[in-house]
């Protein structure tokens, strides 16, 4: 008889799903075959591999190609992959493996928890068992499952710090979810994301050396300009409501206008969580579109930064990187406007 149960690969890095007390408070420090063990039987054939045993708030772009290698590497013979993470970084993860793994070949779902595994009434179970399903069943691509939704990873957000609904997909609605039943997955037509990359490519180059500003009345742009001196290569100000950003007194658009003609990108996001950037509404917005800011559209600021950091890693110039930003990459920014 031919053994027909899909093949999944779990690779463990860490984050409270893993984690255990200790002294210094809560570590990682179960193996994904431990993870597995307390799990139980599962209707797919698992393969557990431990890359990394870090809590999230360590995962840095170090890791992000390790982990992307790892996938990359390691996926022939697998119809998925799913990769157990702290979910402190889990978007930011998420997003950069979107770019490091363009033309992704198959489902890869990152998924963790809130209470460690070993605690009875934790949320990794469910979280382990739909990252799973989610692997076995879902379209190429790279997803975060939790609490009962598979969402585009380029698209989540961790919105809260303790609470079980922990990730909400920003401008997109989840591509899947458990069906109320509890006996299926319910896929979505938004779940398919056509790639220019006929291949999976892997590029874990990036450049670590931006910035992300979150502008609040009062901000210095004087800060801004010591940033660039300091050596930072490209800015995502997130702005207020569509963008806009102040010219009175403490001149946020001058300060931009005059790190874009040094040849540094600034990428202008909002500080809304929902909905999108739009520079050509309000004065304010247009003043810094003028300026030459790129808008963030509907993007996180997670998947912008992350964006940013691979496009300067790819040595992409001013232009080069305002071209790739109008350019939808992975579904992770919608470019034609509804
Ligand atoms: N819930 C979690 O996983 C939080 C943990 N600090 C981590 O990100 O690794």
């Amino acid at each position: 008889m031919t053994n027909t149960k899909k093949k999944i690969l779990l690779l463990s890095t860490g984050g409270t799903i893993a984690s255990v007390a200790s002294e210094e408070g809560l570590v990682p420090g179960q193996s994904g075959a431990e993870l597995l063990h307390t799990l139980g039987g599962q209707p797919y054939e698992i393969t557990a591999k431990d890359i990394l045993s870090l809590d999230s708030s360590n995962i840095q772009p170090e890791e992000w190609a390790y982990i992307a290698e790892q996938i990359y590497q390691l996926r022939r013979g697998y119809d998925g992959i799913v990769v157990s993470h702290g979910t402190d970084t889990m978007a930011y993860t998420a997003s950069m493996l979107t770019f490091m793994l363009q033309g992704i070949d198959l489902p890869v779902v990152l998924t963790g928890s809130q209470v460690p595994m070993q605690a009875i009434l934790s949320d990794a179970p469910d979280n382990l068992r739909v990252a799973f399903a989610a692997a076995a069943t879902c379209k190429p691509g790279i997803y975060i499952a939790f609490n009962r939704q598979i969402m585009r990873g380029c698209r989540c957000v961790k919105i809260r710090t303790t609470g079980f609904d922990a990730f909400k997909s920003i401008n997109m609605d989840p591509v899947a979810q458990v069906t109320s039943d509890g006996i299926d997955i319910k896929h979505s037509a938004n779940e398919y994301v056509p790639s220019e990359h006929a291949i999976c490519t892997l590029n874990t180059k990036v450049n670590p050396h931006v910035a992300m500003v979150k502008l609040f009345p009062g901000f210095d742009p004087a800060m801004l300009k010591a940033m660039v001196d300091a050596g930072c290569k490209g800015i995502v100000v997130e702005a207020y409501g569509l963008g806009g950003m102040n010219y009175m007194r403490r001149n946020m658009v001058k300060a931009v206008g005059e790190i874009i003609k040094q040849g540094i990108p600034v990428i202008a996001c909002s500080q809304c969580l929902y909905e999108r950037t739009d520079l050509t509404k309000y004065e304010v917005g247009r003043a810094a579109l003028l300026e030459g800011a790129i808008s963030g559209r509907d993007m996180t600021s997670e998947s912008a930064v992350t964006k940013l950091m691979w496009a300067l890693g790819q040595e992409m110039d001013l232009e080069e990187i305002r071209a790739f930003f109008n350019k939808d990459i992975a579904g992770e920014v919608t470019i034609a406007r509804p």
